[in-house]
């Protein structure tokens, strides 16, 4: 348990939505210092608010935390930070910070562990109470706690008694919908269909979203007809559902839990107890009706023929029997309502389904079968917890429902067991025999979960658990660490790769014996919530955006790049532990690591769309967050530095060489240079084998020396046309541009900055074209004039990392570059220097939509990611901001312009340069080879 601070000063937060005002919250220690800790009264999390669905079977649990930003070592990023307000989203007056929305289950007949829960994490403190969300310090008498379902009323005493909460009940139809409706709008892959094995993620129109049937299989079953928010009638429902399933079943094989109950289906073989149309119609099948031989006739119908007693039976057939009868119905009954209403969706929840491919096959087969293809069985992810999501949103300010999709990102944490940045537990020798030879009890994975929301912000090595008040376990954040990573590589249940055609099933194929642990099969991460973030305002089309270019749906593909990731592991861990001291600690951090990718990787293998629709920008970022988790800030800063420092050495000798050359040539030479130089690219095991061979320059030269025109797409005269005119065709200069940049060292200071300098620099064909413009009477002045000579864009931005990714440059390295850079060039510091150097640029972005005469003509902004791609549904407000007047984008590098954003449409001029540094890729995308380059210009469209 936290330690409670009588001496804590509380924080405020200005804020015009107070629903979740830290007001009892406190810093012990000063502010300023690495990771201060973060008290409230009596919890360990910042802020919790919990909602729940105390069903016929199970406890949903859906708990919101406040967490503090993430611990970073680099305090000026914290001072920028808050000077900027950037992280309270100022710009758009966003009272909070964001945080995480949790989702846990628990069995209702263990209703005593979902109380330990509650109170081992102090949730029922978050001070919750009915006058507002302003968190009080003790629980009060007024305190409650919204929640649904039967148990909301059976359960009220207990939780008043073991918690000193009042449980506020809400209506569970509501609640479903509610949460329904919330995770089809705000959550981008929440719904899929799963036919014959395959899992298709949907894209829901949100304008074209009602009505549709809510089909919610719990213990029973309720059909819902949706015709828009708070606007529903329930048509129907049935008796038959997951509680007869589970019943049932239970009976007649003597299984003790769901699961294995669940398990022993996909050992099945249906046919010994049902009564098959081939049974009855000699092998044949009953063609003329559309009925092949192996349909079911009859669920059990062959046990009354046999004459045979239930012992005689094996538990696998009658569970697989079972569970196909049930599944089968429920999806017969589901279309004739949606028949009923004319509906042609119908989305299935609750747990029943429990991610279950089997379970989901045979509900979108009777949909298909009934409906002659005309309706469509659609699948949530979040399946259990919309009853729960329903109540966390009665609460009467949330603040969630005004959120949108861009504002959550899915995280698959796996439990690190870091404290303070240190790796705990035994040594990491001994996990492979611990995973082998688990010594978990039931109870104590009783909070399978529970280090899945903590990552790094963990601050306790063991978890007490009381269980009635009564101490019982320690659990080392080790051994959970290990019980996660067995999870996840426990074997998939698979559906069958096919139908028999006409309504019958092959068997289920399984690739193991064992289901997935309840847990991780819920395929649910922890959803971060971040208002600040914003779709890219420039995209064409939003809705149609895809940002990765390779899809990994193709099997050969996520093959391919799966290896790549995992050779290319071992380096990465040996720079990682480097970038910390190579000390023990670091040491043991790097192993962890290492394995928590691995087990994600093996586990995106079997089932690619475990974490929703999969990309490769996906994987890369999984890689950075993965390495986050466990304390590695920067894996690649020694070598960012010692890049930046030899590249800057050479930067005048460079800037000499181009001021030495014609207008058109020095354009040339400067985009050759950007791709010449994104060589430096520690992500990219041919380039990582070349830089043994030699010193950065001479690599740099060496590169420099093969850029030979054509390029393999090369787009460079329409670019030079647009920037410089030609012929009759005169330049009109760009009032904006922004360079999104790459690596750190060349990449950033010999190739992208010398080319913004172009950009603000007094330009002779710009000033002509003025010139002329003026003798012909043109009216207006030309807008981009600095020191009175026109140039080829007023404002440069460059875009960078919020976050270290790789050996990309970040947004808060980049001023201190420029401004040593600066010092070799009149133009940059100028620019430079009429904006504070840098900082108060940021500050002048945020009001730039206020103002623009308020712009100065260079900033960095920084993107929101932390990641080598970019996903423009999901950039950073500055980025946003300074991308509304903006006429020009220069995307820069494999991650950010090939792996990401090769076929996005901008609505301005688009220039994406990159080399292509893997031969694979240059295969597929340009039928080129390695180091082949892309210089591609798309004008406005
Ligand atoms: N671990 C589990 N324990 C019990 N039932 C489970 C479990 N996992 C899935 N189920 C299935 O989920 C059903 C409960 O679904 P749920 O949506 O939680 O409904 P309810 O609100 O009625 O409890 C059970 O009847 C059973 O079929
Ligand atoms: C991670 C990267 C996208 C970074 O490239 P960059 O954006 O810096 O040009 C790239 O290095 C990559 O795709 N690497 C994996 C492929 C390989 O090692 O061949
Ligand atoms: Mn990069």
């Amino acid at each position: 348990m936290a330690p409670t601070s009588s001496s804590a000063t509380p924080i405020h937060r200005s804020s015009s939505r107070p629903q979740l005002d830290l007001s009892g919250a406190a810093i012990q220690g000063n502010i300023e210092e690495r990771d201060p800790t973060i008290l409230l009264p009596n919890q360990s999390d910042d802020i919790s608010h919990l909602a729940l669905d105390i069903g016929g079977s199970l406890i949903k649990l859906v708990y919101f935390s406040r967490h503090e930003d993430r611990p970073t070592d680099d305090k000026r990023k914290k001072s920028l930070k808050e000077r900027l307000g950037v992280s309270n989203g100022t710009r758009r007056s966003y009272p909070i910070l964001g945080g995480r929305l949790h989702f846990v289950k628990f069995e209702t007949r263990k209703i005593n562990e979902c109380l330990d829960f509650i109170y081992s994490k102090q949730l029922h403190r978050g001070g919750i109470d009915p006058r507002g969300w302003t968190s009080e310090p003790q629980v009060n008498e007024n305190a409650i706690i919204k929640a649904t379902g039967g148990g909301a009323y059976k359960f009220a005493d207990m939780f008043k008694e073991r918690l000193g909460v009042s449980i506020e009940k809400e209506d569970e139809m509501n609640c479903l919908v509610a949460g329904a409706n919330f995770l089809l709008k705000a959550i981008r892959h929440e719904a899929f269909t799963h036919m014959e094995g395959q899992k298709n993620f949907v894209q829901i129109d949100q304008n074209d979203l009602f009505p549709y049937l809510l089909v919610n299989i719990g213990s029973g079953v309720s059909m819902i007809k949706v015709d828009g928010d708070g606007k529903f009638e329930r048509v129907s429902g049935t008796n038959v559902g997951g509680g007869t399933y589970w019943g049932l079943g239970r009976l007649m094989t003597k299984c003790k839990s769901f699961d294995e109950l669940l398990e022993l289906s996909q050992r099945g073989d249906n046919k010994e107890v049902d009564m098959l149309v081939g049974d009855i119609y000699g092998g044949m099948d009953y063609a003329k009706i559309g009925l092949s031989a192996s349909t079911i006739a009859s669920s059990f119908g062959k046990t009354i023929s046999d004459n045979k007693e239930l012992e005689d039976y094996r538990p696998e057939d009658i569970s697989l029997s079972l569970l196909r009868m049930i599944s089968y119905n429920i999806g017969q009954i589901a279309y004739l309502n949606a028949l009923r209403f004319g509906l042609k969706r119908i989305f299935f929840g609750g747990f029943f389904i429990r991610g279950h491919a089997y379970t989901m096959d045979t509900i979108s087969f009777a949909v298909h079968f009934w409906s002659k293809g005309d309706a469509k069985a659609m699948f949530l992810r979040h399946e259990g917890f919309l009853g729960a999501l329903g109540a966390f949103m009665s609460y009467e300010k949330h603040g969630l429902d005004d959120l949108m999709a861009h504002q959550f990102v899915e995280r698959f944490p796996m439990g690190a067991p870091c404290v303070g940045g240190k790796i705990h537990g035994p040594p990491l020798g001994d996990l492979s025999d611990k995973a082998r030879n688990p010594i978990f009890t039931s109870k104590n994975i009783l909070f399978a979960d529970y280090n899945s929301e903590r990552g790094h912000d963990s601050r306790e090595e063991d978890q007490t658990i009381i269980i009635s008040g009564v101490i019982v376990h320690h659990i080392s954040w080790m051994e959970k660490f290990v019980q996660k990573g067995t999870e996840i590589l426990a074997p998939v249940p698979m559906a069958p790769p096919g139908t028999t055609g006409l309504g019958g099933f092959e068997r289920p194929s399984s690739k193991g014996e064992t289901l997935r642990s309840d847990d991780a099969a819920l395929n649910v991460g922890v959803l971060h919530l971040v208002p600040t973030l914003e779709v890219f305002p420039l995209l064409v089309d939003p809705k149609t955006y895809e940002p990765n270019t390779i899809d990994l749906s193709d099997h050969s593909e996520l093959e391919y790049w799966f290896t790549v990731l995992s050779e290319h592991l071992p380096d990465l861990v040996d720079k990682a532990v480097a970038s910390e001291g190579g000390t023990d600690d670091a040491r043991r951090r790097g192993d962890a690591f290492a394995r928590a990718f691995s087990a994600h990787l093996a586990r995106l293998m079997e089932e690619p769309a475990a974490y929703g629709k999969l990309g490769l920008a996906n994987l890369l970022e999984l890689r950075e967050e993965c390495l986050r988790e466990f304390q590695f800030l920067d894996a690649y800063r020694t070598i960012k530095q010692r890049e930046n420092e030899a590249s800057l050495a050479v930067l005048p000798d460079l800037l000499m060489e181009l001021d030495s050359m014609s207008e058109e040539s020095r354009l040339l030479t400067l985009i050759e240079g950007v791709l010449a130089a994104n060589i430096f690219d520690w992500g990219s095991r041919a380039c990582v084998e070349l830089y043994h061979k030699g010193t950065i320059i001479e690599i740099y030269r060496m590169s420099r020396k093969k850029m030979q025109r054509p390029w393999r797409v090369d787009d460079f005269d329409a670019f030079r046309e647009r920037m410089l005119g030609s012929g009759g065709n005169k330049p009109v200069p760009h009032k904006r541009a922004l360079l999104f940049v790459d690596n750190s060292g060349a990449d950033v200071v010999l190739g992208m900055l010398p080319l913004a300098r172009e950009l603000l620099r007094p330009n002779l064909s710009v000033r002509l074209a003025y010139t002329q413009n003026a003798e012909n009477n043109f009216k207006g002045n030309c807008p981009n004039i600095h020191s009175g000579i026109p140039c080829l864009a007023r404002y440069v931005v460059l875009v960078a990392n919020s976050l270290p990714a790789l050996n990309d440059v970040t947004a808060i390295e980049l001023p201190e570059i420029v401004a040593e850079a600066a010092k070799h060039c009149d133009v940059l510091r100028k620019a430079a220097e009429a904006g504070g150097l840098l900082m108060d640029a940021m500050i002048n972005i945020q009001d730039a939509s206020k103002d623009d005469s308020s712009s100065v003509p260079l900033m960095v902004v920084e993107n929101g990611c932390g990641s080598p791609c970019i996903d423009l549904r999901q950039v950073s407000s500055e980025l946003a901001a300074a991308a509304k007047n903006a006429d020009l984008i220069i995307l820069e590098g494999m991650g950010r312009a090939l792996h990401t954003n090769y076929n996005a449409r901008f609505r301005c001029d688009t220039l994406k340069l990159a080399m292509v540094k893997n031969q694979r890729l240059a295969e597929k995308l340009v039928k080129g080879n390695i180091y082949d380059c892309v210089c591609r210009y798309e004008p406005a469209s």
